[in-house]
């Protein structure tokens, strides 16, 4: 596969939700711009979202994301129809059709499943739909509890990429991976390139700080190290502009770029 020809894109709540616990409406609109015209030149997308939960937070009005699981399962409910509905129009004023596929991790355990769910992609990739996964949310509440590091859409967008040969960027609240948790230390400094990831790196990749995304940069970095692993390329950037997925693909140094041998 070409490179960045096929690619899987994955968007963090902190994306989605600003900082206000809003939906951030102009970065989901310019989201559907970009991936349409990737599409549009011939490229294959599968957008893998988070923020089903956030955007029912916003919805129902709610201060801060509850902590029982029961409370998390049925906003998980609610925010995804909503969040379906939003990119629907999002998707639709580019003339850009787009199709729902949630998935489990047991999906990936089950040949029959997962040879479904491939095929079902193939179809969407074949009428030039971008498919849109989230992890059933209601049913998979491993997820919820976050006591499984697994568990979380990073690691989800990376089973789906191998699956299908994809390369994978991954958009969230910082501009790169940092030597440190830069919310934290004001001397963390950005990494561009990493060809290898070391036990230092492993280190710097703490969790989450924004109140809003759950796996930080510890289950990004376990994406990247699996899609290395797998002989595949993956990139992480800021979300607030999805113009930078554009400048990844054109090859500019932006964010950080994991690539191995290959
Ligand atoms: N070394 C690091 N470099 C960059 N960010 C880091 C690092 N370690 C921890 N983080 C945290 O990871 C967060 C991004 O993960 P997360 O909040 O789960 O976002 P998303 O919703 O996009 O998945 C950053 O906002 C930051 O707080
Ligand atoms: N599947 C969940 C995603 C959980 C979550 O917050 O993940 P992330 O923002 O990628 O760290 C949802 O749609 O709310």
């Amino acid at each position: 596969m070409a490179k960045w020809q096929r690619i899987v894109v994955k968007v963090g709540t902190s994306t989605i939700v600003d900082t206000n616990g809003k939906v951030n409406y102009p970065v989901i609109n310019r989201l559907a711009q970009v991936l349409t015209s990737l599409q549009n030149e011939g490229r294959e997308v599968l957008f893998v979202t988070s923020g089903a939960i956030g955007v029912a937070i916003d919805q129902m009005g709610l201060a801060a994301r509850p902590k029982e699981i029961p409370e998390q399962q049925a906003l998980a409910a609610i925010g995804q129809g909503y969040l379906m509905s939003i990119y629907n129009q999002s998707f639709a004023f580019y003339k850009q059709t787009v199709g729902q596929v949630l998935l489990t991790y047991d999906v990936f355990e089950n040949p029959g499943m997962l040879a479904n769910t491939k095929q079902a992609i193939q179809e969407l990739f074949k009428n030039e739909v971008i498919p849109i996964v989230n992890e059933n949310d209601v049913i998979a509440v491993d997820e919820l509890d976050h006591q499984h590091s697994f568990g979380d859409n990073d690691h989800l967008a990376a089973l789906v990429a191998d699956e299908i040969d994809a390369d994978l960027i991954i958009l969230s609240d910082v501009d790169a991976l940092y030597t440190a948790n830069p919310n934290l230390d004001p001397n963390a400094k950005a990494m561009h390139y990493v060809a290898e990831i070391t036990d230092e790196i492993r280190q710097a990749a703490t969790g989450s700080t924004s109140g809003l995304g759950t796996g930080g940069m510890t289950t990004k970095l376990a994406a990247a190290e699996y899609m290395m692993k797998q002989g595949h390329r993956m990139a992480l950037i800021n979300g607030a502009n999805p113009d930078n997925i554009l400048s990844v693909i054109a090859g500019d140094e932006v964010g950080t770029h994991f690539e191995g041998e290959m």
